[in-house]
């Protein structure tokens, strides 16, 4: 294999999320089968045994694309050439615990991360926050990386995207290969707003083929929102396989691009478009061409819509205020 190996940093990556990444990025789910990747595994130091652990079990899998495996409990040398960073490695949120307590116990881990990402990533560095809450620290992560383009940091929405598309399709009896332009608006939280007026299932628009609000707002958002809680509650720990699963879903799409008539969630930087306000790492439609995505614009937001858009942007909001009370960003 001639093609120069792509650079791919993990943190976290003796997580649970981490054990099901990252045998998909070894085995060119990430970015394609004929891509060869280097890993770059980031953990804390007590961890770094774990991280050995997974990185015999990953030379034990012969991946023909992988050419190395780094692991370090230094984000400076962690992200040193990366070209897509996953960031997951964080404190998940655990049973009865709100998401804004997460805030200043995580914040901490993503300013030095992206500091590390501004000096020594490659140029073209993508990176895709996953650790809660991801949005924000997302934001925290590229206010310490004011040399990389800020449209360069993403949170992840694609698992919200992917619950949506899987709960609709319960609802409708159609597969979700025909279901289309789902969106998930605002924060990877339960006040997201996953929004299926301009979807379509099987060729129809979305709202009417289900023609039932009543199970739009009290059983679909709901369910899609408060999925994670859920599962929590279910499992006794967060989602893991789901959300490796979305993102690797996430940067697939990132690197090669959104299906003719489709388009895919992401939680990226807000050019103001929908009245989000700008710079708020918000979750919006887009479409991905080359590389780079594009907010799809000219949506009509009718009015049960902007209200709900309005509430997850009015939290990001206050998560920004707060992590900027913090000196965060
Ligand atoms: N955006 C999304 O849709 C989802 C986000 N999550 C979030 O993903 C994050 C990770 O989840 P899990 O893997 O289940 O957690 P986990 O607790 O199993 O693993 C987290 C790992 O991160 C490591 N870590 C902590 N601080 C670090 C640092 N400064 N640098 C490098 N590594 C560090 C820990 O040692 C641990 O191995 C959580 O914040 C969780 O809430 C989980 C599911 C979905
Ligand atoms: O709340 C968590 O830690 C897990 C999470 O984000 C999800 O499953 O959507």
């Amino acid at each position: 294999m001639t093609r120069t190996p792509v650079n791919v940093t993990v943190t976290g990556a003796a997580g649970q999320i981490g054990y099901a990444l990252l045998f998909r990025i070894a085995s060119g789910h990430l970015l394609g089968p004929d891509v060869p990747v280097k890993l770059r595994l980031l953990e804390i130091t007590p961890a770094l045994g774990a991280a050995e652990g997974t990185a015999m079990e990953l030379d034990d899998c012969a991946f023909p694309l992988l050419q190395g495996i780094d692991i370090s409990d230094d984000p400076n040398v962690a992200f040193d050439g990366a070209n897509v960073a996953l960031l997951v490695g964080a404190r998940p949120r655990t049973k009865g615990m709100e998401r804004g307590d997460l805030l200043e116990a995580n914040g901490g881990i993503f300013k030095p991360q992206g500091k590390a990402i501004n000096d020594h990533a490659a140029d073209d560095i993508k990176v895709l926050v996953v650790g809660n809450p991801a949005n924000t620290n997302a934001l925290i992560a590229q206010a310490a990386a004011p040399d990389v383009p800020a449209e360069r940091f993403t949170a992840m929405t694609r698992l919200d995207h992917n619950r949506a598309l899987s709960q609709l399709s319960k609802k409708t009896g159609v597969p979700v290969s025909e279901i289309k332009k789902l969106t998930i608006w605002g924060n990877h939280s339960a006040t997201q707003y996953p929004d299926i007026f301009h979807a379509e299932v099987a060729g129809k628009n979305a709202a009417e083929a289900v023609n039932d609000e009543k199970w739009l707002a009290e059983d679909f958002i709901p369910t899609v929102a408060k999925r994670g809680a859920a599962i929590i509650e279910a499992r006794g720990a967060s989602s893991a396989a789901s959300a490796a699963n979305a993102a690797i879903d996430h940067v697939y799409t990132w690197t090669n691009g959104t299906a003719a008539g489709d388009w895919v969630s992401m939680g990226i930087p807000s050019d103001g478009s929908y009245g989000v306000p700008e710079g708020l790492i918000s979750s919006f439609p887009v479409t991905v061409t080359d590389g780079a995505y594009e907010i799809v614009q000219g949506l009509e937001i009718n009015e049960f819509s902007r209200t709900r858009i309005d509430a997850s942007v009015k939290e990001l909001a206050e998560e920004r205020d707060a992590v900027r009370a913090l000196g965060l960003i």
